[in-house]
């Protein structure tokens, strides 16, 4: 992230800490992503001193400093104080991979945690700093792919969303999906690898028909008029966590977050029904899927919900489920060549796009008559 950029950074906060009640503390420290984590806790310890005068004067005996995730995109890091009164504070810090501003707009995703913590949403955000942020300690578990899948939590998860896409975030309104699917077309046609076998395996992409696929799923979309919201993007169990004894569901990671089509946002959520093994088996049957729609449409009275609203949100949600394999693939071929974590992002590039096209003549057809259907009524 360059001066410019933390600048930028520095204003949203300022904009973020308006808007929320608590107050954000900046600083400009940056710290070493490649540091191991014995070498980078004093530079951890200096930083939440910097960003928290209280505790400038605390013996560095009074902090502990752990590993929350290595993440596939962030280094998350849990830091505990001990203060004088005998007190203990948790706080997650965040260092963002390098080189993630390729797929990730930070001054969105600061601005968004502003109005969505302000709306009850995620962690709360106490600082930012150089190449990362400050944020409270959620005590729950995170959810897996089978959790979500649970009646009982995909309906609280389908009421969640619901007014997770009812917050408002000022600026503008323009869905992004395809603003950001052109936009890493555009970057990863272009890519080349050091890596022999890796330069190999990106050579059997065909840009010419994913380009072709793009457009075509676009003009089907456009069809639909899914309403735009603003959405989540990237809900998977992960980004769920559950307290079990008070029933709270939190959502977080909102680092995707953007306008979207809420189609999108529910096709997406899905498609992590497959989990991190990508077993497409687990995506959910039409019965499961009208489960959540009930509760998403009309989370008081579910069962009320008309059978035209339940087919028009499961031909949204089928067909930019589409969109999100595309999205996905496109992220992790730049992922390959820009992140410097350890995965096999070309081998997911080929897993997505594989169920894109396995899954393409079905959903499509059932847009395709969807619309046809529209039309004659
Ligand atoms: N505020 C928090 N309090 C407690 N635990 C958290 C908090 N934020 C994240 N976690 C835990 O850390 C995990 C990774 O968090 P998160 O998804 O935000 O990181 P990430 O680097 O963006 O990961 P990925 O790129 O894989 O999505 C979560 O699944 C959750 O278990």
């Amino acid at each position: 992230m360059g001066a410019g950029r933390i600048w930028d950074a520095m204003e949203v906060a300022e904009e973020a800490r308006e808007n929320c009640c608590s107050e954000i503390h900046s600083s400009h420290t940056t710290v070493d992503t490649s540091l191991s984590l014995p070498q980078m806790t004093p530079k951890i310890i200096e930083l939440c001193k910097d960003l928290f005068k209280k505790w400038s004067n605390l013996d560095d005996s009074q902090f502990s400093v752990e590993t929350i995730s290595g993440g596939i995109t962030n280094l998350l890091l849990k830091v505990s104080a001990k203060e004088e009164n005998g007190n203990s504070t948790c706080m997650t810090v965040r260092l963002y991979g390098p080189n993630t501003e390729y797929v990730i707009n930070r001054e969105r995703e600061l601005q968004a945690i502003g109005y969505l913590s302000a709306a009850g949403f995620g962690a709360k955000l106490l600082g930012v700093f150089g190449n990362g942020m400050v944020q409270s300690f959620i005590n729950a578990r995170t959810l897996t792919p089978s959790d979500m899948k649970m009646p009982k939590l995909a309906a609280e998860i389908a009421k969640q969303l619901r007014k997770f896409h009812q917050v408002e975030i000022p600026g503008s309104k323009e869905p992004q999906l395809w603003i950001d699917i052109f936009k890493f077309f555009e970057k990863a046609s272009t890519l080349k690898f050091d890596d022999i076998e890796k330069q190999k395996k990106y050579k059997e992409i065909s840009f010419e028909e994913v380009h072709n696929e793009v457009v075509e799923l676009k003009e089907l979309t456009d069809r639909l008029n899914s309403p735009v919201v603003f959405a989540h993007n990237d809900l998977l169990s992960g980004n769920l966590m559950l307290n079990d004894d008070e029933g709270k569901l939190y959502f977080i990671d909102f680092e995707y977050g953007s306008y979207n089509y809420r189609g999108f946002d529910i096709g997406n959520h899905f498609n992590e029904y497959a989990g991190y093994d990508c077993d497409y088996s687990l995506y959910p049957t039409k019965d499961e899927q009208y489960h959540f729609f009930r509760h998403y449409l009309a989370p008081d009275k579910p069962n009320e919900v008309s059978d035209q609203d339940l087919e028009t949100l499961y031909v949204e949600a089928n067909t930019f489920m589409l969109a999100s394999h595309l999205y996905w693939a496109l992220w992790a071929s730049i992922q390959a060549k820009m992140s410097p974590i350890d995965f096999d992002y070309l081998g997911y590039y080929f897993l997505r796009y594989e169920e894109y096209t396995k899954q393409k003549e079905k959903c499509l057809s059932l847009a395709r008559s969807y619309l046809s259907a529209s039309r004659d009524e």
